[in-house]
């Protein structure tokens, strides 16, 4: 998380009064620094562009951007399919244009690979965009890269409680943008879906949100749209399993193949939160579906939203007179834990989504839920074969689009992103 971010803010104050150096920032990473003069004090001629746009994330590193850094406040995911004619060689050239393009963006520098730069980021800085690619299961047959399939990307099984729709699901590519400025989100958007001509056109696309930085009197686990905390017990990059569970291990143990060293694998679903219903429940009804207090994550059995849940605790029912276990047995919370699923764990990582109102006036709203691990087997498949057999969330929501792609590392300076597996 860390050795990907650096704050431009911190660049621009160590930067003083010089105005060298912080022309020299400004204008190398494209963006203009306030220029207009005020007389209210809110900002004259010359300031700094101090605030969230100054967020830069370094796209060249050991693992692609967009998987540990904090979950921006905008997100575009979009499945691309090559366009037929297009195999490996073609792929390779997109991948390549791709990972240029995200590299300008994230340094918030107009791209020009498919004609002059649009603009619409113009005056803004990177705003702590990310860029991440992934490949699905269809791409290796139309590169003829099958001996390259990592046996991981295997489809997902079908669960009971599935309303996929297929248009909306897997693809040959897959592309994350996540930023905290939704203009420096979709100018990415429309460079890298300019770009992708005629290589490759959108299979589909899902914008999603979360709460902007700075929205709360201190930092805090974002919200979902059935207003409960979600995101609390993710695993931590400072667990000591951290970088196994979530990541391919740097030399990879035959398991996976070379090119996957240290990338990782994502599962996306798109979950349409009934909400309708959902809010016809009483709030003490809400917690017990999780098992957590709506009002701050806390477990129903006490303390504070970081507190171990005691899952063996009950309570004394006044009517009936018996003891009940206070977290209920189908909570959400409990039985998605990694130690009711043989240790299963994932990183959560998701954005919520609202498409307007269907024609019976309800919200399409939800979540955009996307996770990571190491192994989809180890992850996400497990966890989802428990939930579908007896969740209490599962009478609220409704899985509606599924994707797998494998995310290779990151590209090294000079490289693009899956070269090693397009040119190996
Ligand atoms: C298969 C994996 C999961 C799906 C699908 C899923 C959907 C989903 N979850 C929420 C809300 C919450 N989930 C919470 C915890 C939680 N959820 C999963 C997995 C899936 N969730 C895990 C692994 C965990 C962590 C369990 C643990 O170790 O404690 C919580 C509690 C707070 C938290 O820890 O984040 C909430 C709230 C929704 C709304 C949803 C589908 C729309
Ligand atoms: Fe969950």
């Amino acid at each position: 998380m860390a050795d990907h971010t650096i704050s431009r803010r911190r660049l621009l104050s160590t930067a003083g009064a010089t105005g060298l150096a912080l022309g020299a920032a400004g204008s190398a990473a494209g963006y203009a620094v306030a220029s207009s003069g005020s007389s209210d004090g809110s900002g004259g001629a010359g300031a700094a562009l101090t605030t969230l746009g100054a967020d830069e994330v370094m796209f060249h590193g050991k693992h692609q951007p967009g998987i540990t850094t904090p979950v921006q406040s905008r997100g575009h995911l979009v499945a691309f399919d090559l366009a037929a004619g297009s195999g490996r060689k073609e792929a390779a050239a997109l991948l390549r244009r791709w990972s240029t393009a995200a590299g300008q963006l994230m340094a918030g520098k107009p791209v020009d690979g498919a004609g002059p730069d649009t603009d619409i980021a113009r005056d803004a800085g990177p705003s702590a965009l990310t860029v991440t690619f992934g490949f699905g299961h269809s791409f290796f047959g139309r590169t003829g890269l099958e001996k390259q399939r990592p046996a991981a990307l295997d489809p997902l099984p079908d669960f009971s409680s599935d309303h996929l729709d297929k248009a909306r699901s897997n693809g040959d590519l897959w592309v994350q943008i996540g930023a905290n400025d939704p203009l420096v989100a979709f100018h990415a958007l429309r460079a890298l879906q300019r770009l992708a001509r005629p290589a490759a056109k959108v299979r589909w696309q899902m914008n999603g949100f979360n709460r902007s930085p700075g929205a709360t009197a201190r930092p805090m686990t974002t919200r979902n749209l059935m207003g409960q905390i979600d995101g609390t017990n993710n695993p931590q990059p400072s667990d000591d399993d951290f970088n196994q569970r979530i990541f391919v291990p740097g030399r990879p143990d035959g398991t996976d193949p070379l090119w996957m060293a240290d990338g990782s694998y994502v599962v996306v679903r798109r979950i349409r939160m009934l909400l309708d219903d959902w809010e016809e429940l009483s709030t003490r009804a809400q917690e017990e579906v999780i098992g957590r207090r709506k009002s701050d994550g806390a477990p129903l059995t006490g303390g504070t939203e970081t507190t171990e849940m005691e899952l063996e605790k009950t309570v004394r029912d006044g009517r009936s007179g018996r003891d009940e276990l206070v977290v209920p047995l189908n909570a959400h919370a409990r039985i998605s834990r990694p130690d009711q699923n043989g240790g299963a764990a994932m990183l959560r990582r998701p954005f919520s989504y609202h498409d307007g109102f269907d024609a019976k006036g309800e919200p399409d709203a939800g979540l955009l839920f996307v996770c990571w691990q190491a192994n989809p087997l180890q992850g996400f498949v497990p966890v989802q074969r428990k939930l579908d057999r007896g969740d209490a969330l599962s009478a609220f929501i409704r899985h509606e689009a599924s994707g797998l792609f494998a995310v290779p590392g990151g590209a090294a300076a000079g490289e693009y992103v899956g070269q090693r597996l397009l040119e190996g």
